[in-house]
């Protein structure tokens, strides 16, 4: 029988850098010229047949650059187990932005260990490189590192570069995480109420009734989000 992770993913960034575009463009392959900032919160779902045991629901919540300085986002950041971190290529601002993103993901949301969620940089509209900043920035390979990154790409959703490859990259390492804690688990006995690994431990999103609940075990959940400050 194949077993089914939920996985959420945030994809932060800066107003306008194409993060709807990103997510439109892996989920339904399309791509618009036409900006309609987003409100609030948006998602999406792909369902991907990981392996030969494994369904993976990518639940992909589209976080609107404005709500940078809201209140709401310790909400959308609970339960996230990976992010992609989204800057414009023709916009330095977006870039230096980039770090206030990573910063507040991580100050709102570890896995169980204390580390940090997984996330990928995307240097997005890379298909305006000529427009670009590319001599001004730092080497990405460099900097990706030095700031926890687990990766980076150059990404266009206009011209569909690189989009499935650094979402697949963010979903491998997120499952890396999850089998790393499975085999903890397995070994120190600590999952009780799943000892042969085969429910769904991730939190659940019940896309009729927008309500969130538990799937499987919830003593294992394998991530934790920080205590609210707010
Ligand atoms: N040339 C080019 N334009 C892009 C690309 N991705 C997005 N855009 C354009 O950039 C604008 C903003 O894109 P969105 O996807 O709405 O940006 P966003 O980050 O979701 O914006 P907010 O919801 O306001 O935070 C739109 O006009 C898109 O068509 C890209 O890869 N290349």
């Amino acid at each position: 029988m194949q077993r089914e992770r939920l996985l959420k993913v945030l994809v932060i960034g800066d107003l306008g850098v194409g993060k709807t575009s990103i997510i439109k463009r892996y989920v339904h392959q399309v791509f618009s010229q036409h900006y309609r900032a987003t409100i609030g919160v948006d998602f999406a779902l792909k369902v991907l047949n990981w392996d030969h045991k494994t369904v993976v629901r990518l639940q992909l919540w589209d976080i609107a650059g404005q709500e940078r300085y809201g209140n709401m986002t310790r909400v959308y950041y609970r339960e996230a187990v990976g992010a992609l971190v989204v800057f414009d290529m023709t916009r330095l601002s977006t870039f230096q932005a980039i770090l206030k993103w990573k910063g507040d993901l991580d100050s709102k949301v570890a896995l169980s260990n204390g580390r940090p969620v997984p996330a990928v940089l995307l240097a997005n509209k890379c298909d305006q490189r000529h427009h670009g900043l590319c001599p001004k920035l730092p080497k990405l390979e460099n900097f990706s590192k030095e700031y926890g990154f687990v990766d980076w790409y150059e990404t266009s959703a206009k011209d569909n570069t690189n989009i499935d490859a650094a979402i697949t990259c963010l979903v491998k390492s997120i499952m890396s995480v999850e089998e790393e804690r499975a085999l903890a688990e397995a070994t120190s006995g600590a999952c009780k109420g799943d000892p042969d690994g085969s429910v769904l431990v991730l939190p659940r999103f019940d896309y009729n009734t927008k309500e969130k609940g538990l799937g499987g075990c919830s003593g294992c959940l394998s991530i934790k989000p920080k205590q609210d400050q707010d």
